[in-house]
């Protein structure tokens, strides 16, 4: 049996009393660390505690493993029961349902146990579910990559008078063989896109494109950390989002832009 178990938004603590008893029942569990992160994060204590709490040794499932590698997990899992384990909700990323898909191609049982995810920032900040468009990804721009797909998008649900859910980019640095601690590979920790940072690539993206779908004076709410103790949820213009500390990019800060409509 393959179960592919919801953590939630917080930190280990998290995990439903179900998907506790699932993985405490599982030969083997593995925790996906590449379409999001643990909040209390891999690069510290994070996992030590998870196991601790859960009982089990726990493998980190990073991008290569999960990319390249989901046959053995999946061939494992004909044998003996498995957990796999992500942040958020499973399927708040595409890649879980592929697995799914595979899993149930090859004949296995899989159980999929929810919990709450980031689309819990649609209603944490008091918008309403009905009136959001599509949901946008901003990755971060490197010198000589500036990607502004999502602006037609934004553009779009702008004029349908819907408001936009902006997903910000984590960046992390793939461990190398070398940097193996108690037989280990070593995380460092990741960088989280902060609002500051998605609001001047999206003021940049509306300069060069000169849609005036949005401008400093546009009402948005960020939300940084969300379902964590120190999370925070503040409405204001770009301009004035600016001027608020949401936390840096190390600060394991999750974060999002809800951009509402004019
Ligand atoms: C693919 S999505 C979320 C997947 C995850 N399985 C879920 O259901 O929440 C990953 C993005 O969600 C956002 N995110 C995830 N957890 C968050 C949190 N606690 N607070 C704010 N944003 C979060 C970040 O922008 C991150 O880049």
């Amino acid at each position: 049996m393959l179960y592919i178990i919801g953590l939630g938004l917080g930190d280990e603590r998290d995990i439903t009393v179900r998907g506790l008893d699932a993985v405490r029942s599982c030969h083997k569990v593995y925790v996906e660390a590449y379409t999001s992160l643990l909040s209390f994060g891999l690069a510290s204590d994070g996992l030590c505690r998870m196991e601790k709490l859960y009982g089990r040794d726990v493998v980190v499932a990073d991008r290569e493993m999960v990319e390249e590698r989901a046959a053995e997990i999946l061939s494992e899992a004909v044998d003996c029961d498995v957990a796999f384990l992500v942040v958020g909700d499973p399927f708040g990323a595409t890649t879980h349902t592929d697995l799914v898909v595979r899993a149930k191609k090859m004949g296995l049982k899989v159980k999929v146990i929810h919990n709450a995810s980031v689309m819990n920032a649609i209603g944490a900040c008091g918008l309403q579910l009905y009136r959001y468009g599509e949901t946008i990804s901003i990755p971060f721009f490197t010198d000589s990559w500036r990607p502004d797909s999502f602006y037609p998008k934004i553009q779009k649900n702008r004029q349908l008078g819907l408001h936009t859910l902006c997903l910000l980019d984590i960046r992390v640095k793939e461990p190398s063989l070398e940097s193996l601690c108690r037989g280990r590979k070593c995380y460092e920790p990741p960088k989280y896109m902060t609002i500051h940072i998605a609001i001047n690539q999206l003021l940049e993206v509306e300069e060069t494109n000169g849609g005036s779908v949005y401008n400093a004076e546009t009402q948005c709410v960020g939300i940084a950390r969300l379902g964590n103790d120190d999370q925070m949820i503040v409405a204001g213009s770009m301009k004035e989002l600016l001027d608020i500390d949401f936390g840096d990019e190390t600060s394991s800060s999750n974060t999002d832009i809800n951009a509402s409509p004019k």
